[in-house]
Formats: structure tokens, sequence, C-alpha cells
């Protein structure tokens, strides 16, 4: 069976790495420089990091160079977040060597877009699924966006590649990830599924890696390895196989 891929997050937000509780504009916890704490992840073991510009994601500016430079001085695959709506924002984003981008807010207002870039993109393209029950929200998570379920199998037919579930209700809150929701979802696509949100222990790995021949491919971490709930190299011997 293959192992859980591990995504340790560096969101970005007016200049510095910060975690958000349910992605709550004013509710940063500041952790200092973006580029050191993703260098440490790396030294640290990640294959992957999940980096956001989340004033790009809220409309409130955005980090543009600081992120290029995060992605430029990375040797692991880098997924990029936030603000990636239009032609100009995902050649930017691509520009920056990243791995894939993921695509939230665009998924929700401008199909036909999406559409266009995952045929031209393929694999390079993800589309977050950041949910509020089974609505999904945008705009940095401030606005509904129709039904989870009704896009999914949407996004299924325009040949999506990947899918990155962020249960709202857990992100941040270090209250454990949202199985039911990931199980529903790997339900409802044969695509990899990413999830995010609320994982707070060792143990919650384990119990994600449960769910990989289902389809879930990988675990963004966040809050529990900022807060120091383990250290990102337990948690790659915790889910490795
Ligand atoms: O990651 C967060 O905590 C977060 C909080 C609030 C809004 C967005 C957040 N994250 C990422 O932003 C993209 C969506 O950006 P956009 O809608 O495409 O501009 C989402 O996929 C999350 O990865």
């Amino acid at each position: 069976m293959s192992t859980l891929e591990l995504l340790p997050a560096v969101d970005v937000r007016d200049g510095q790495a910060v975690r958000l509780v349910h992605g709550e504009s004013g509710s940063e916890t500041s952790y200092g420089s973006p580029l050191e704490a993703a260098l440490a992840w790396q030294r640290s073991g990640a294959e992957w990091l999940h980096l956001v510009d989340l004033d790009a994601a809220f409309g409130t500016g955005d980090n543009r160079e600081l992120i290029a430079e995060v992605a430029g001085a990375m040797d692991i695959k880098v997924e990029l977040s936030g603000g990636i709506r239009d032609d100009a924002s995902l050649a930017a984003a691509l520009a920056t060597g990243c791995t894939r981008v993921n695509l939230g807010t665009a998924a929700l207002e401008t199909p036909e877009w999406v559409a266009k870039v995952i045929a031209e993109h393929g694999d390079k393209i993800a589309v977050g699924l950041d949910v509020r029950g089974t609505t999904l929200r945008g705009r940095g998570w401030t606005r509904d966006g129709g039904d989870l379920y009704e896009t999914l199998e949407r996004l299924n037919s325009e040949g999506c590649a990947r899918y990155v579930v962020t249960d709202i209700a857990k992100d941040g809150t270090l209250q454990g990830p949202n199985l039911e929701l990931l199980r529903n979802v790997c339900a409802a696509t044969d695509r990899p599924v990413v999830a995010s949100g609320g994982v707070s222990s060792l143990d919650d790995l384990r119990a994600i890696s449960e769910l990989v021949p289902l389809g879930v491919e990988g675990a963004i971490v966040g809050k529990a390895l900022y807060a120091k709930a383990f250290t990102l190299e337990e948690a790659l011997e915790a889910v490795a196989r």
C-alpha cells in the first residue's frame, strides 16, 4: 500500500508565516519568516510543501514576491494556493516552479476558466474543496459557493486530477480530521484526495493513512507542527509503511 504523503503548510499573511482558526481573518498566530519555516520543514524530511498566499485568498493584497522566493528556494515539491483565479495569477504561480497549484474560488465562480486550465495543464491543477458541512466556500472562505457533491461531479467530468479537501470547521482547531467527509468525497471521485484540516496528533495521521486505499493520497499538516504537538520527523515515521 502507498504511504500517505505529508504536506507541511506555510500560510503567508502580511509577509509572515501564520496559522488561522477556521480560516478566519484576524485569528492569526504568527510564526515568523515563511522562508525559514519552509526550509525547516524541508530539512526535517518533507517531500512536499503546501504554500498559501492568504492575502491573495482574502483579497487583502498579495505576497507574490515572497511566495516566489520561498517556492524557488525549495528542493522539494510545492503545492501553491491562494488567489489563483485568472490567466495572470496562474502564470505567476506556475512561473515559481511549483509542482502544482490549488484553485479554490475560481472553481466556484469561473467554472469555464477552470475547465479550460484543467484541459491545458492536467495534473498541475488541483481544486481545493473548502467546505462547511457540504457547502463550498470561496473568497477567503467568506462566501458560499454551491454544493460540494454537485461541484465534484462537474469537476470529475472536466478531468480534474486531484482534490484538496478542507473541513473549515476543523481547520486550525487541533480537533482531529473529518474522516467521514474524506470517506464521502473518496466515494464520489476516483481522483486522489489530499486531506486538510484538524490534524492534532500522530493518531490522526494514522487514521488518515487508513483511508489511503479509498483514495486519500496526502494530508496537510499545519497548526499541530507549529504548536509542536509532534515533529515532522515523528509524523513521517508514523505514516511510513
Ligand atoms: O488555508 C487557509 O487557512 C485558508 C484560509 C482562508 C482562505 C483560504 C485558505 N487557504 C487556501 O486558499 C485557497 C483558496 O484560495 P482562492 O480561493 O483560490 O483564492 C484554498 O484552496 C486553501 O488552500
